[in-house]
């Protein structure tokens, strides 16, 4: 049974989830300016060992809900990588006082 008849159909589901997801990543986002604030040491803005944990899950859950891993993956390690950056700025900031 198809989801759609259209592509309008397509791409206004898309966007309406793109508004959940966005709203998702902006909450997101405040946690992890929190754990700038936080972390004592500029070095400890990247956890390579918390990095392969968030991944780890990501990809447990998207076998969950039949998202392909690899696609789960991918995204995740591409907004972990934009959050670190957020992340060192905020440490930045908060180190210049
Ligand atoms: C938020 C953290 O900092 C970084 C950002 C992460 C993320 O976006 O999930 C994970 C690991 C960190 O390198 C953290 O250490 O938990």
């Amino acid at each position: 049974m198809p989801l759609c008849q259209s592509m309008d159909e397509v791409r206004a589901n898309i966007d309406r989830l793109d508004r959940e997801i966005l709203r998702l990543m902006a909450e997101r986002g405040t946690y992890v300016a929190e754990a700038g604030r936080l972390k004592p040491k500029v070095t400890d803005v990247v956890d390579q060992p918390r990095i392969e944990q968030v991944v780890a899950n990501a990809r447990a859950l998207a076998e969950q809900h039949g998202l392909d891993p690899a696609v789960a993956e991918a995204t995740y390690r591409a907004m972990i990588d934009a959050f670190i950056a957020m992340e060192h700025k905020v440490f930045m900031a908060k180190a210049a006082g």
